[in-house]
């Protein structure tokens, strides 16, 4: 398409081939064309005085031996008798004048664009000076030819003689107007000019008059400008010699400059062409869209089917939330009676129904103190013989306090539903995350972008793997692969095994690793940097394109502003997900901590997002540097309100009953939403539709990091070795451990000692690399090994 529009552009571009008359040959033209014009011109001059003797001859033109008086001989009389006698008399001579002119704009090659006008004007003046002649000298009637003649022979008849004379009046001044451009205006200006000309001309005479007249003149000026008295007795020397030449000039040029007037009517202006240069980069851009059109980022992918509402199952909720109404009843009248044994009257009680819970709004008899309510909360469980009770006093917004009792048959709320509903459908979100259903079955859906990242805890078996594939699955649904990547961190090596298979679609990948779903510690350290240099990167880009964010960058790209030459692209959005952050903290610690800190604070603006889930949400895992760049939080159930504190800075996480029942905070407010359920089959089929489609070559990749532990980096020098570090190769390989702990007690060294060997150890091939809180995996498996290596070194 786009390159149709290209081809229908490029045509008028070309120039059509029309005929084209070299330099050279336009010299020869003109030139040939201005000497005839002088020899008709010539002969014209002289055909008026040698017109009668050579008349007899015109008949005898091909008699060579006869010779015509006209300075172009018989040539000469026959054209001028043509034009001249027959034609328009003395007239005729306008012809060799618009011969000439036509010659000289071929010879100096300058463009012929107002020589038909000429022509035109020519030919009228040559009729007018025809007829005029025809009238005004009837008598001669060589001077207006035989046209001339004739046509005031015509006019007469009809006219008169006054008719006639109106009618070359009137031909003069249209001639006059037209041509000439007379106005009564011009005539008046013309002539208000010449009489001050004429005023100005004594002053001329005055200053360009005897030496006397001059220096009288100067003085005067002298004068006008310093009026500071000159004694010129005292001061005779200090004045400088008066040369009278430059002065008496000085004079002369403030006369009035004399400009031709028709000079001016004649020249004709040539008007360069403007070059915008300012706005030039807006019109390529503003061109370039017209041309292409916007930039498509799903171009590449651009056959790429979303997956369909079918690859989801129902999981038997086809008929929505049913509630026992007997069940309603018996809770309700439990509420009351367990209340009014604490003497806390109500005074209204009303029910929403969720998929697993039912909230009772209760409306407190006036003087009931909340906490009163609040603190009754086990006394309420324990008489409505439920787990997972719920208490919020009051319910923010709204004057009444909730009751959240679990439903004895919880539905389960299918992805399919949250996917297909209007809100999720019609979301118009960057990154939309459909979650499940509020208590009032309402579809939550967020904004991952707006998070702008998310913390999900939760105790082991309560949802959260679940919670994640919603997550994914919501955004699989709703974005192109060129629009989103995902980095997948699976410690658990299980959780998220099947998103291999969208590997090319949706994946980024450190280059030169072969598994883009990332099980092991170092590599998250690795990509972690990676993302870190990714953000600088993408801050730098978002700096050149001059915007403030990845939406605004991308809407600037895809008007075609940005130039890719200038390292542009288009910038999909990266989520991170990693399933379980205590595992990683506990091995790696600050090196995990601090990247993904300086992440979450600042690669909001340039779509890097971070969805971290843990099942062990205690402060050491959620450390404070952390949950402050987390303001987003997802609670499943926890064990203890401590947890439930750690997560959400509120209790209620350790009421939920589990299988996806979770809260929800983004500030202030908690919500209670049951999570959608999509089940491991369901994400399979999934990532088997767009797995089956075509795919980019290679999964999205990161920026190359080269970390400070990698054993290829650390390059020591044989004999810069330290003293022991034979003893200590024998050491770590006859234990086969690679640690320095044991170089520490068995050569009863100091800590960095130890750890400086280890890293000599590494780099001449004896120990991996660094592998986290484990210890580094010995590559050599025993002495003899360690000989011949240490021996090779040395040859
Ligand atoms: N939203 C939900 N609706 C219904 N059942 C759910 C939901 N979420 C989870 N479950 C049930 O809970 C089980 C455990 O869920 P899941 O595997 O997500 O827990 P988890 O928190 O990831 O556990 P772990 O931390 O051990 O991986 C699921 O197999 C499923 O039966």
């Amino acid at each position: 398409m786009a390159k149709k529009v290209r081809k229908k552009r490029a045509k008028p571009t070309k120039k059509p081939s029309s005929f084209k008359i070299s330099k050279q040959n336009k010299i020869i033209l003109g030139s040939l064309l201005m000497l005839f014009s002088i020899a008709l011109f010539f002969s014209f001059v002289s055909f008026y005085f040698t017109w009668q003797d050579d008349q007899s001859l015109l008949t005898e033109f091909k008699v060579r031996n006869e010779a015509a008086q006209n300075l172009l001989n018989k040539f000469g009389a026959a054209v001028s008798h043509f034009f001249m006698y027959k034609g328009f008399g003395v007239a005729s001579l306008v012809i060799p004048g618009l011969l000439f002119m036509s010659g000289l704009y071929r010879f100096l090659s300058m463009p012929a664009k107002g020589l038909v006008k000429k022509y035109i004007w020519g030919l009228l003046f040559m009729i007018w000076i025809s007829v005029a002649l025809g009238f005004f000298a009837a008598e001669r009637p060589l001077l207006g030819g035989l046209v001339g003649y004739e046509i005031n022979d015509f006019l007469q008849d009809y006219a008169g003689k006054l008719g006639v004379f109106l009618l070359l009046l009137f031909g003069l001044i249209f001639i006059l107007v037209r041509f000439f451009q007379f106005s009564p205006d011009g005539i008046f200006e013309f002539l208000k000019k010449k009489v001050a000309a004429f005023d100005s001309k004594p002053k001329k005479v005055n200053s360009s008059g005897t030496t006397s007249d001059e220096d009288s003149s100067f003085e005067v000026q002298l004068e006008e400008d310093t009026p500071v008295v000159i004694d010129t007795y005292t001061h005779k020397n200090d004045i400088p010699p008066i040369e009278k030449e430059p002065a008496s000039e000085g004079v002369l040029e403030i006369t009035e400059p004399t400009v031709d007037e028709e000079s001016i009517e004649d020249l004709k202006i040539e008007v360069e062409k403007i070059v915008e240069e300012k706005e030039e980069k807006d019109n390529i851009a503003d061109k370039l869209v017209d041309d292409f059109g916007e930039f498509d980022p799903t171009l590449e992918l651009g056959n790429y089917k979303f997956p369909h509402i079918d690859l989801l199952d129902q999981h038997g909720a086809t008929g929505g939330i049913t509630i026992n109404q007997e069940e309603l009843e018996e809770n309700k009248n439990k509420i009351v009676n367990t209340l009014k044994n604490y003497k806390i009257g109500i005074a209204q009680i009303k029910a929403t129904i969720g998929p697993t819970v039912t909230l009772y709004e209760i409306v407190p008899e006036a003087g009931v103190r909340i906490s009163k309510i609040k603190n009754l909360e086990d006394d309420i469980a324990l008489s409505l013989a439920a787990l997972g009770i719920r208490i919020i006093a009051p319910i923010p917004g709204k004057g009444t306090i909730g009751i959240e009792v679990p439903n004895k048959n919880a539905t389960i709320v299918s992805m399919r539903s949250v996917i297909a509903s209007t809100k999720f459908q019609k979301a118009e979100m960057q990154l939309p995350i459909a979650f499940g259903k509020t208590i009032s079955n309402e579809t939550f859906v967020v904004d991952l972008a707006k998070m702008p990242h998310l913390l999900m805890a939760g105790a082991t078996g309560q949802g959260k793997s679940v919670g994640l594939n919603a997550v994914l699955t919501s955004l699989l649904y709703k974005k192109h692969p060129a629009e989103v990547k995902f980095i997948l961190v699976d410690p658990k090596k299980v959780e998220l095994t099947l998103y291999n298979k969208i590997e090319r679609h949706f994946l980024a990948k450190l280059p030169g690793v072969e598994e883009a779903i990332i099980t092991d510690n170092t590599k998250v350290i690795h990509t972690l940097n990676s993302l870190c240099i990714e953000m600088d990167n993408r801050y730098e880009l978002l700096k050149l394109a001059m915007v403030r964010n990845i939406k605004e960058y991308n809407h600037k790209f895809k008007k075609r502003k940005l130039n890719p030459h200038d390292g542009h692209r288009f910038l999909p959005y990266i989520i991170l997900v990693i399933d379980e952050f205590a595992d990683l903290i506990m091995t790696a610690g600050k090196e995990v901590e601090t990247p993904v800190a300086r992440l979450a604070q600042l690669a909001r603006a340039i779509g890097i997002h971070l969805i971290i889930a843990t099942q062990r949400p205690s402060v050491n895992v959620i450390t404070g540097i952390i949950k402050a760049n987390f303001p987003a939080r997802i609670a499943f159930r926890v064990a203890s309100k401590i947890d439930s504190r750690t997560i959400l800075d509120a209790q209620g996480a350790d009421q939920l009953i589990g299988r996806g029942d979770m809260l929800y905070t983004q500030g202030n407010d908690v919500t209670r939403i049951q999570c959608a359920f999509v089940d491991t089959p369901e994400v399979d089929k999934i990532t088997e539709f767009i797995g089956s489609q075509r795919a980019y070559p290679e999964a999205y990749e990161l920026p190359e990091y080269v970390g400070e532990d990698s054993g290829t980096s650390i390059d020591y020098n044989i004999s810069e070795r330290d003293a022991k570090f034979r003893e200590a190769a024998e050491v770590i390989v006859t234990a086969q451990q690679g640690s320095a702990s044991l170089i520490q007690r068995k050569l009863k060294l100091g800590y960095n000692r130890a750890g400086r060997i280890v890293d000599q150890l590494e780099a001449a091939g004896i120990v991996g690399p660094f592998e986290g809180s484990k210890a580094r995996q010995v590559l050599v498996p025993d002495l003899t090994s360690l000989d011949l290596l240490l021996q090779n070194e040395k040859g």
